[in-house]
């Protein structure tokens, strides 16, 4: 360890996040969200350096190697994670980047701390990295670390990607700092969305506000890039929708300790007919009350027997110092509570809520255990917990009920899907997927694995690579062509 890092991932977290235990003593835990369970075994692979935040205020650390990755921590000050982290990234840029669910906040102090955390990872970042190395900036938290970066390092190639959804013009257009935002992402290479809907929200954008010239064709699915002239400089844009560690889960999922948990898990549920599940971090985006109203209803309206249907939901908790999180804490425990009180019985609710994180293992069992898995947001970049069930799904049993609004719907195309603000159309779906014929739900299913098992993360990571690596061989050679495409 010492030396610079040929590859280097930047995230606002590390893959861990230090915890101190009640004796004073600190360990290292997963952190949450599908970013880190993306990123980690890339990394693992390559033999590479994480530039991140461990997830405590005030913590001065210097490089480490946890779990054979060497970990660069960026220190964050309690002040830094109230303005940058709570404020900017998660009170600003989410609801915006999320089809404004709820209200975005725009406050001077906090952008101001943004810029300054942002140019802190920059700087980081450019420690770590070699001479002429390959640099790849995660999400909506680090947007300006890719022009500070270039004015820093000009020697590296720079790879950014947004794990959330990059919003409609209309909406991008409240930002008060949009210019900022956008010029700060045309200081990478490449630039990947999930889905080419946001990489041409994108291109749009940088002729609009950065006064740019861009490609004008439509923009594929790890094919077909946009392209930005910036200077002498070609900006490439595309799509390149994340995915799993599929044969690993399918793997792990056949195991007997999986299958016997599974089975265990639904003898403590009572045996039920049917076991709905969804498993979230916390969020007001993930439509937890979409999927709790829609099993209320069907209830009340006689339409499901709660001695014989019950669901389970995990959820992770997040960003709990952010007040749309703690008031959707309240609203969503309020809903569970309501649920079985009126439906359940001493000893049989009806619905069975955690708020704690669940390790991967038992999350597995309870993906094989589940009958129909519920995936509802408002709006999510991707949504890897789909992925996730349906890998493990190789006996092709359950259903997946999925959100028209997730990225991941673009790819299951034969989920039960709906949109989730219209829940009379969330409940048919979820009284069909209930009751679906066996060998209609073992079609689907494997129509599902056949995507999920052949488009992994590894495909996800190398097409963005390989894209990446081209476009610093390729240089502006192109550029005339694409521009008039
Ligand atoms: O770091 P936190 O504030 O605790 O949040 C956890 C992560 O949440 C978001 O995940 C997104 O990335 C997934 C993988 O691409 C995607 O499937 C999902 O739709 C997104 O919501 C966030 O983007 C990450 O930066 C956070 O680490
Ligand atoms: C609730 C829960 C989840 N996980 C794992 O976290 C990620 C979640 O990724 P996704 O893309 O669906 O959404 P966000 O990134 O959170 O917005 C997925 O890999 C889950 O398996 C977990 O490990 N433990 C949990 O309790």
């Amino acid at each position: 360890m010492g030396s610079a890092s040929e590859f280097v991932v930047v995230a606002n977290r590390l893959p861990v996040d230090l915890e101190t235990l009640p004796d004073g003593s600190t360990r290292w835990k997963r952190s949450p969200g599908g970013l880190v369970t993306a990123l980690e075994p890339i990394l693992r692979g390559k033999k590479g350096a994480w530039v991140g935040w461990p997830g405590v205020p005030d913590t001065d650390l210097g490089p480490i190697v946890e779990d054979g990755i060497e970990l660069h921590p960026v220190r964050l000050s309690a002040q830094e994670v109230a303005d940058y982290y709570e404020g900017f990234s998660n009170a600003t840029l989410w609801p915006l980047y999320h089809d404004v669910i709820v209200k975005p906040v725009y406050d001077r102090s906090w952008w101001n701390a943004y810029v300054e955390v942002n140019r802190r990872f920059a700087e980081a970042t450019s420690a770590a990295a070699a001479h002429g190395a390959t640099v790849w900036i995660q999400d909506y938290q680090l947007q300006l670390v890719p022009k500070m970066l270039r004015m820093l390092r000009p020697d590296l190639t720079i790879g950014f990607f947004l794990h959330i959804p990059f919003p409609p013009v209309e909406l991008f257009m409240q930002m008060p700092w949009r210019r900022e935002i956008v010029e700060g992402l045309l200081g990478a290479d490449l630039i990947g969305f999930h889905l080419p809907g946001g990489a041409q929200n994108f291109l749009y954008l940088a002729r609009r506000l950065a006064g740019q010239q861009t490609s004008r064709g439509n923009v594929g699915v790890r094919s077909k890039l946009g392209v930005v002239q910036v200077g002498f400089r070609n900006v490439r844009v595309g799509a390149f929708p994340i995915s799993i560690d599929s044969g690993q889960l399918d793997e792990l999922s056949r195991t007997k300790s999986v299958r016997d948990r599974a089975k265990q898990i639904r003898k403590e549920l009572g045996n039920p007919g049917k076991i709905m599940l969804g498993v979230d971090r916390l969020d007001y985006t993930k439509g937890i009350d979409v999927r709790l109203n829609a099993i209320r209803e069907l209830l009340e309206e006689g339409r499901m027997d709660p001695a014989q249907n019950i669901m389970v939901q995990l959820a992770t908790p997040s960003r709990e110092r952010v007040e749309s999180y703690i008031q959707m804490r309240g609203d969503i425990e309020q809903q569970v509570g309501r649920i079985n009180g009126e439906f359940g019985q001493v000893g049989r609710p009806v619905v069975h809520y955690l708020h704690r994180p669940i390790p991967r293992q038992e999350l597995i069992s309870f993906f094989v255990a589940a009958d129909v898995m519920l995936v509802t947001p408002l709006r999510d970049g991707m949504n890897l917990v789909a992925k996730e069930y349906v890998a493990c799904r190789s006996d092709l049993g359950g259903a997946l009920l999925l959100s028209e609004f997730t990225g991941a719907a673009a790819e299951l195309r034969q989920a039960y899907q709906a949109n989730p603000h219209d829940l009379d159309g969330v409940k048919d779906e979820m009284v069909a997927a209930l009751t679906q014929d066996r060998e209609a739900g073992r079609r689907r299913m494997r129509a599902m694995r056949r995507q999920v098992l052949a488009h992994d993360v590894d495909r996800w990571a190398k097409s963005f690579l390989s894209a990446l690596a081209r476009d610093s061989v390729a240089g502006g050679a192109l550029l005339g062509d694409e521009l008039k495409a």
